[in-house]
């Protein structure tokens, strides 16, 4: 029988968890498609975890972690076959990948070690491979014959400035051959996921040279382990790295080469084309070097934001069951989800996790078209990509990270244990802070465009989208109430302003430092607090033209809850912004009364909906994973059966009991 405080919070709520979760879903033959999948996995004992796998040993993770993978990708494949006949090209950007991601960080605590290959390495080899590179090696890696890839690119010594990278392709004209080597310890390739004891292809990024002359860098295609034995290939340095604060089962590697050959049409020559005559060719836009790291952060938000609404539905359950310290006097204990405080804790983390996503499925759709133009030699719209991508992979990752530990936080003392997944789910959604571009050096990319569009804005030249406010530098009109798109225009407002501050400043700086970079550094903290400005202001309109778009669609009750959200959402951006929203609109003590009495009261109407939302994300309790988040409300009896498993309670006497403690007792030490 369910918690009885959970049925309660289920019967007065009032939308149906149903019709949240097909809104959340895509609809209803998404929502069906998606629970037809999970229902494949959760009905196989195969991916019920034996026993809690932090009590595994680090080798023991990764050998259950693999095996466990290997029955995973074998599972989807077969689902896939049937669900679709689209060629492998196809199938890698359908939203059926979208799906089987998500799945795959829902079933992996620890993540796993097959997921660079599908990530980074097969979308390397469509980005940046020829269409004869593709055909060879695609449909292949595609169904994993005999290849099992990985992404080299980050190194001991430098991960953020890639011309730095130091591992070196030489081209040999008379063999047709470049020959790899990594020339210091500094430039071991170190970090790459499934490198260590996984992989047996890795796209390894080297600096190019012919005859002595530098091309820059470009991916390489390099056998690293015998396709038959496993073996490491002649030349060839190769292992793990060691355990991490999370993410144990990615197997993340390093790797050495010294004088490894491969044939020249192993470079992948999609952007840039190195001749057999030894003649290079450059392609028409050498950035694209960098698309799948562009492709990865958009993936990145999505991931985060599936991260940060796990947590959310653990904390809030539990918020519903555990009762603590009386409100009035006389009264019971109330669930801690009728504290306020508790309340501010959980309610804007949930409304975090929904707008990343929305976020995340906008950006997509840009790199899909942007994608498609590229193809036809269009590259417009790129800057704007790089920069969308950028600081909403910083933004969003940030952002989750500080929400899951808030969200653990809210949850006492048992939320401090693993069993309640919160250390996994921060293990993992932290990484994102650093992997595929550390959030800071991502925030100067975003700024960087932030400045060059506000100059062509004050040359009154057209704009693209994600920043047509920063010509529209008028100041909101203030009405009674308080109005989303007064909100929306108080963000981009406190974002143009701040974006004008960074560039005067650079302006000042210039007559001081000769270097752009130089400029650059010294209004660094200006420039990624604009960065962060933009953020929150392309993810507050982003809301608020959902909310339109769902007063219109959905049935009154549902879009009632969902617009409460955005207003949670978006006051809860502003709040955050107060400072620089201060600094460039002279908003009086009784309008910031204003916005956090708006605040407060919106907290207390949500509260009736808030299981029933989080019910709706239709997590089931092994991707949730936790003690404390299970459907039933459970929580003690699981508290206490999982930490019975513990192997210290597998005995009443531990034997240092007779080695250490008596000894000491007795004085015998
Ligand atoms: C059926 C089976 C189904 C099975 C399903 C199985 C499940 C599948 C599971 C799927 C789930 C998926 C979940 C996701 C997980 C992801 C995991 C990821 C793991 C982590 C991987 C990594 O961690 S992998 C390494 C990433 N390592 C970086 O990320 C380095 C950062 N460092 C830089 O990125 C550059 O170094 C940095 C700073 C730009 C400066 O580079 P620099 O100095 O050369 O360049 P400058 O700053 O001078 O910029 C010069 C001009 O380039 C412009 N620009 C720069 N970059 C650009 C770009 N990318 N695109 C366009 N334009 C760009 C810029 O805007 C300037 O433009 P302009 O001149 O016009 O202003
Ligand atoms: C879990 C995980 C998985 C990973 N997987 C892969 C993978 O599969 N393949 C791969 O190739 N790599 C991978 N990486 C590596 C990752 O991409 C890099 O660690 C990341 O890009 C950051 O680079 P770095 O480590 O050199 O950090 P650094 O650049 O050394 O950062 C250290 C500090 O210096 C600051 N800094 C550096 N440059 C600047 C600047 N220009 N301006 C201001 N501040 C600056 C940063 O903000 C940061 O505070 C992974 C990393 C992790 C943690």
């Amino acid at each position: 029988m369910t918690n009885i405080d959970l049925q309660r919070e289920r019967q007065a709520a009032l939308i149906s968890s149903e019709d949240f979760a097909e809104w959340w879903a895509g609809g209803r033959d998404a929502l069906q498609e998606r629970r037809a999948l999970d229902k494949l996995f959760n009905e196989d004992d195969d991916f019920t975890d034996p026993q809690h796998t932090s009590l595994m040993s680090h080798k023991e993770l990764y050998e259950y972690t693999l095996a466990k993978a290997c029955k995973f990708i074998s599972k989807l494949r077969d689902w896939h076959a049937a669900e679709t006949q689209q060629s492998a090209i196809a199938s890698l950007y359908d939203f059926r990948m979208l799906l089987a991601g998500q799945l795959g960080t829902a079933l992996f605590q620890q993540s796993f070690p097959l997921r660079l290959h599908f990530s980074m390495f097969l979308p390397t080899l469509l980005g940046q491979g020829t269409e004869e590179q593709q055909r060879e090696w695609f449909e292949r890696a595609w169904r994993m014959d005999g290849i099992i890839g990985t992404y080299a690119q980050t190194e001991l010594g430098h991960g953020t400035f890639l011309r730095g990278l130091e591992t070196r392709a030489d081209y040999d004209m008379k063999s047709e051959e470049f020959i790899l080597n990594t020339p210091s310890l500094s430039a071991y390739k170190w970090w790459p996921g499934g490198l260590g004891q996984t992989a047996n292809v890795a796209i390894v990024m080297a600096q190019l040279y012919i005859k002595g002359k530098h091309y820059g860098l470009h991916p390489f295609l390099v056998r690293i382990r015998n396709a038959q034995t496993h073996l490491p290939e002649p030349g060839v340095d190769v292992g793990e790295i060691g355990p991490k604060l999370g993410l144990n089962g990615v197997n993340n590697g390093f790797l050495g080469l010294k004088d490894v050959r491969i044939p020249r049409k192993q470079m992948l020559m999609k952007n840039a084309e190195v001749r057999p005559n030894g003649r290079f060719v450059k392609g028409p836009e050498p950035l694209l070097t960098y698309g799948t790291m562009v492709f990865a952060r958009v993936m990145i938000v999505r991931d985060v934001s599936f991260g940060l609404l796990q947590a959310a539905t653990i904390a809030t359950r539990y918020s519903a069951v555990r009762r603590q310290s009386p409100i009035a006097v006389d009264q019971p204990e109330p669930q801690i989800l009728d504290h306020t405080t508790q309340q501010a804790k959980l309610f804007p983390q949930i409304a975090k996790g929904i707008f990343f996503r929305i976020a995340a499925d906008v950006v997509w759709l840009m790199y899909q078209s942007v994608a498609k133009e590229l193809g036809a030699g269009q590259r417009r719209n790129l800057p704007e990509l790089h920069a969308l991508s950028c600081c909403l992979k910083a933004y969003c990752s940030a952002e989750a990270e500080e929400a899951v530990e808030i969200l653990r936080k809210s949850c006492g003392g048992h939320g401090y244990l693993r069993s309640s997944n919160f250390p996994q789910i921060y293990g993992a959604v932290t990484a994102a802070c650093t992997y595929e571009g550390e959030n800071t050096v991502l925030l100067l990319q975003t700024a960087r465009f932030l400045v060059k569009q506000y100059v062509d804005g004050l040359k009154r030249k057209v704009l693209p989208s994600s920043v047509t406010y920063l010509r529209n530098a008028t100041p909101p009109k203030w009405g009674k109430s308080v109005e989303l798109k007064t909100l929306v225009r108080l963000l981009e407002y406190a974002a143009t302003e701040s974006i004008r501050s960074a560039f005067e400043y650079q302006k000042k700086q210039r007559k001081i430092f000769k270097s752009e970079p130089m400029v650059t550094n010294k209004a660094g903290i200006r420039l990624i607090q604009s960065a962060t400005l933009h953020a929150r202001a392309f993810l507050a309109r982003n809301a608020s033209e959902e909310a339109e778009k769902l007063r219109r669609q959905l049935k009154p009750a549902l879009a009632e809850v969902l617009v409460q959200l955005t207003e949670i959402f978006i006051l809860d951006l502003c709040l955050a912004s107060l400072g620089n929203i201060l600094l460039s609109f002279p908003l009086n003590s009784r309008q910031v009364e204003q916005l956090k009495t708006r605040f407060e009261r919106l907290l207390e109407e949500f509260r009736v909906n808030a299981v029933t939302v989080v019910d709706g994300f239709d997590f089931s309790d092994r991707v949730l994973g936790s003690t404390l988040g299970c459907y039933d409300g459970h929580v003690y009896e699981r508290l206490l059966a999982e930490a019975c498993q513990s192997p210290l309670n597998e005995e009443p006497v531990n034997q240092t009991f007779q080695t250490h403690l008596k000894p000491l007792m007795q004085g015998k030490l």
